[in-house]
């Protein structure tokens, strides 16, 4: 995994323009559309049990968000997630708030339960929670990590959930298991506006849509989110919340081969 696989993903995202099915939550559906399309891609929202199915089968990823769910909305996402697993589109899962409520973590263990995952993506909190082990929530964001190193929890986690899991913050981690990747790119101030984590799953779900190697997708993804955080800041001065949203758009649109190769910092751990 080198930064020319990244490039290389990029670019084949962008020529083939996948059409990323979302089934998200009501606070970013705008913002991951814009962020899709900005990248490149092609998204779509839809909740509507009677054409999760359909939809998902023409789709080359879905995209599962619990943000603000109720029961249509996960089983709209367990419809969708059977007949992407019947048709080979991949599965991304982002259990937003999983810890927050028992509600929450009882409804990602459903969806597990009914929907082979390709990887899911969360912060610290969320992953820990879902694995069933002791991280802090406060609503859908992260609390302390307690110590709990983020390198080896998202190691546990795709092992015990049996598929790639990713595990966002200050740094970002990879893992199927048995091998683990830290991404060090992107900037505080992605924190300060919502939705930077949904549609950051989202642009997983587009480089999976087209990398059937999925730590190979997932890493890539990152890699290219966090160098277009970067630049908003760094070479557009977009220094406070209002400007970066919108200089990130503008920036998953710009960022090539060159800005990667410049400043992508990914390493392999050895916790395997
Ligand atoms: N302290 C930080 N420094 C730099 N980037 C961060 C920091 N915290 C989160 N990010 C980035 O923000 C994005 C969303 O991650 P995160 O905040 O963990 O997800 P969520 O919004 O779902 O809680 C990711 O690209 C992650 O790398
Ligand atoms: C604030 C909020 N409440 C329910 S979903 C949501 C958006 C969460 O987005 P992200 O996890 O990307 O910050
Ligand atoms: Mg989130």
């Amino acid at each position: 995994m080198n930064v020319e696989t990244g490039l290389a993903l990029l670019n084949r995202v962008r020529e083939r323009k996948p059409l990323v099915y979302n089934i998200t939550n009501v606070v970013v559906t705008n913002f991951t559309a814009n962020g899709l399309l900005a990248l490149g891609a092609s998204p779509v929202m839809a909740y509507a049990r009677e054409e999760a199915a359909d939809m998902a089968r023409i789709s080359g990823a879905l995209v599962a968000n619990i943000g603000t769910l109720d029961e249509s909305v996960v089983e709209s996402i367990i419809l969708a997630g059977r007949s992407a697993n019947a048709h080979g589109v991949p599965v991304v899962l982002d259990p937003v708030g999983a810890g927050a409520t028992a509600y929450r973590t009882e409804a990602v263990r459903r969806i597990m339960r009914e929907v082979r995952l390709t990887a899911i993506r969360g912060n610290a909190g969320e992953i820990a929670n879902v694995i069933g082990e002791q991280g802090e929530m406060k609503g859908v964001d992260a609390g302390d990590t307690n110590g709990n190193d983020p390198a080896e929890l998202v190691r546990r986690a795709a092992e015990r959930l049996g598929t790639v899991a990713i595990v966002t913050g200050r740094h970002d981690y990879v893992s199927d298991g048995s091998v683990t990747y830290r991404i060090s790119n992107g900037t505080p101030l992605l924190t300060a506006v919502t939705g930077t984590g949904c549609l950051l799953t989202s642009i997983i779900g587009a480089f999976a849509a087209v990398e059937p190697d999925t730590v190979a997708a997932a890493v890539s993804a990152l890699a290219f989110y966090g160098v277009a955080a970067e630049l908003a800041v760094d070479s557009s001065g977009a220094d406070r919340p209002g400007t970066f949203q919108t200089e990130l758009l503008n920036r998953l649109h710009t960022t090539g081969p060159d800005d990667l190769r410049d400043r992508v910092v990914v390493e392999r751990l050895n916790n395997g």
